[in-house]
Parts: C-alpha cells; structure tokens; sequence
C-alpha cells in the first residue's frame, strides 16, 4: 500500500502462530508483502515451504511469504504483535529491533491489555505488566487497540486454518480529538480495505474489548476444565447456564467501570450459539502443554473486579480449576 508521494509502508507481523499467520495470509492475499517475524523451526519451514492457508475456499494453497528472524527484520511502519499476552513482555528486545519512534504497534491478543488504563492515566494493569515493562516499552500515543472476532489454528501440516467469520474492530486507545485518531488510523484503514478480513474502526474500543473479553473468560478456561467446543459450551445444557454466568458477572464488572460492553448479553450468546466445533486457544494451548493465557484473559479480570468489590464466583471458581489443572498437567 503506498500514500502520495511515500514509500509503501512496511508491515511487520511479530508472531507466525494462529493469528499472526492468518493475518499474514489475508494482507499477502489483498497484494501486500508483509514481513512475517517468526523463530526457529516455524521460520525454517515458512522460508523453504511458504505459508499454507486452508479455509473455506480452498482445502490448502500456499502463498509466498517474506518470513524473517527478529535479528533480520529491521523497522517498520507498522507492527503486528501476534503473541499470546504472557509472550510479550519476553519478546520485548526483539520487539524494539522493529520499532522506530513513530510506528504504529497493534497488540492482537486476547483479555485485558496492559495499555487498558493508559494515556489518561498511570496506572498500570498488574496482571499482565507488574514491573510496568510493557507501559515503558511503547509510546501510548502509537499504539492502535484491536479486538480479534476470528477463530484461527495451526493444523499439523503448519497450514493456518481459518474458520468462519474473520472481524477486528480497531480503534484509538486514547481519548483524543477525531482527527487525532483519524491521522492515527488512516495507514490501517488503506491496509485492511481490500482484505478478507472486516475490519472496523471505532472509538471508544473499551467497549469492544469488554465483549471479548467476556467471551474469553466465559469460554475459554471452562473449554480446559470441561474438555468443550465452543459450540458445545453454549448450547449443551450442562454447560450454557456456567458461560451465560460468566457473562453476567463480566458484564456487571464493566458497568461497575463505567463501559458498556457493544454487545449485550443477547447479542453475545447469539454469537455463541453460532459458533462451530472450535476449541479455543486456550484448550488448543492445553492439549500441546504449552502455558495457559489465563493472565490476561482470567487473573487481570478477576483482580480488577477485586478493586472494585464486584463478585464474580463462577469466574473464579472455573479460573482456579483451569489453574489447578494446569498446574498438574506442568507436573506429569
Ligand atoms: N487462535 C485464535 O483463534 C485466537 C487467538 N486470539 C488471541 O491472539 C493472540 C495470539 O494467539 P495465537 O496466534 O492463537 O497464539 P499462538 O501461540 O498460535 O502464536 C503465537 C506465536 O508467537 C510466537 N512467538 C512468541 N515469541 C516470539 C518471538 N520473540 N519471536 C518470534 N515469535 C515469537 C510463538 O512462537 P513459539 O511457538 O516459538 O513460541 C507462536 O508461533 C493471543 O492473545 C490469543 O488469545 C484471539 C482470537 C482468536
Ligand atoms: C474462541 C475465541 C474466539 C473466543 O473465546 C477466542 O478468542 C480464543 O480461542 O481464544
């Protein structure tokens, strides 16, 4: 993509696993050339094979894929961090290889970032930045929020699956004048106009993130403790009753915040009640023994509910099972 007179942006995408890869796919798709940032035997297959793509177009098709090491990259206009929340803080030095002071960063992770309190204030969201590394390393005035509504996998092959509806709402983290978040916006607005993947822009992205964010504490831990599908979560009736709970204490916490999740109780199990056969990526990060996001997704929730006296017993008592389980599979 290019603006009058300027280079064509480059665009980094720091993270090959699920959702770095699908996003890698639709922008290479829309005619970009992404740099996708990857280590190890990731790397070594997408620069000798490329990157496979299954979704319900074709069975498999591979496109070409400019995949590079973080050493290598070099900085960008735009950066991508594709990682699970808790892999953040460690890939930070490789993070700043990417960085010059005026690019755009785009967190696209799950749960309650660390920039949720930032500009307007200092607090931090201990949770997921207890030495406050994060609120350091990036310029809040640079940084783009985005809310994933997509369901992406790695199949064995290292193909990307994606599986019904691919949307991202994005927007401004600050609180500042439109043009501002205009000025901000515009390079992603141009990105994602020819992409498979909708993307919309909004303000006040707090109010989309609590949407999520209540999907994710709603689903995501009880998918480790029952062993579930999404589809089977929200419409077995063993399990509909525990995540429409989950909703209802999320969505009472953000009230107590002053946002109003965008979508409302009905509007979230209506999404529920459409979703397939998926096993979330926390049950996808359970069955391969790799860590459990359930900082940013659960711990961060439940902790903000503490400071503001909200209960929220159902969330917690799932978290602490999908903790103990953890803790046991990390033991055999
Ligand atoms: N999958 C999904 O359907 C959805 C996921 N999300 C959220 O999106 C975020 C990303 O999730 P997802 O893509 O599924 O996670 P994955 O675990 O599939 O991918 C993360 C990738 O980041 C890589 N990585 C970590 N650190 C570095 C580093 N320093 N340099 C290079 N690569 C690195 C990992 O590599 P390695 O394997 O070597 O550690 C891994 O390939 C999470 O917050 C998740 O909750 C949101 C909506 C849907
Ligand atoms: C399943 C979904 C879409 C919502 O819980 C998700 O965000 C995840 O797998 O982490």
């Amino acid at each position: 993509m290019t603006i009058p007179n300027e280079q064509p942006l480059r665009i980094a995408i720091l993270g090959a696993g699920a959702v770095g890869s699908l996003v890698a796919a639709r922008l290479i798709q829309a005619g970009h050339t992404p740099t996708l940032v990857a280590r190890g035997a990731r790397l070594r297959a997408l620069q000798t094979q490329g990157l496979y793509l299954r979704d319900a177009a074709q069975p498999v098709q591979t496109l070409p894929v400019s995949a590079t090491s973080a050493h290598e990259a070099g900085p960008h206009d735009i950066v991508f961090l594709a990682l699970k929340a808790h892999a953040i803080a460690p890939a930070l030095p490789d993070i700043a290889r990417l960085l010059m002071p005026e690019t755009r960063v785009i967190p696209l992770i799950n749960g309650i970032p660390w920039w949720y309190f930032q500009p307007d204030e200092t607090r931090a969201v201990a949770t997921v930045d207890p030495d406050g590394a994060l609120a350091r390393a990036f310029d809040p005035s640079r940084l783009i929020g985005a809310v994933l509504f997509l369901t992406a996998s790695l199949d064995e092959d290292g193909a990307v699956v994606a599986r019904g509806p691919e949307r991202i709402v994005m927007g401004s983290i600050g609180r500042g004048s439109a043009e501002d978040d205009d000025s901000l916006l515009a390079p992603l607005r141009q990105i994602f106009a020819d992409t498979a993947i909708g993307v919309r822009f909004v303000r006040e992205i707090r109010r989309d993130l609590w949407s999520k964010v209540a999907l994710n504490l709603a689903t995501n831990p009880l998918s480790v403790v029952a062993q579930a599908t999404l589809a089977e979560q929200f419409n077995d009736p063993a399990l509909a009753p525990t995540v429409a709970a989950v909703l209802e204490e999320t969505v009472q916490l953000a009230r107590t915040l002053g946002v109003e999740p965008r979508t409302d109780l009905e509007g979230m199990l209506a999404i529920g009640h459409q979703a397939g056969a998926f096993r979330t990526s926390m049950a996808q990060d359970f069955a391969r023994g790799s860590p459990l996001e359930l900082g940013a997704i659960a711990r961060s929730v439940l902790d903000l509910a503490d400071t503001q006296d909200v209960a929220m017993p159902t969330a917690r008592t799932i978290t602490d099972i999908c903790t103990f389980l953890e803790i046991r599979r990390n033991a055999a």
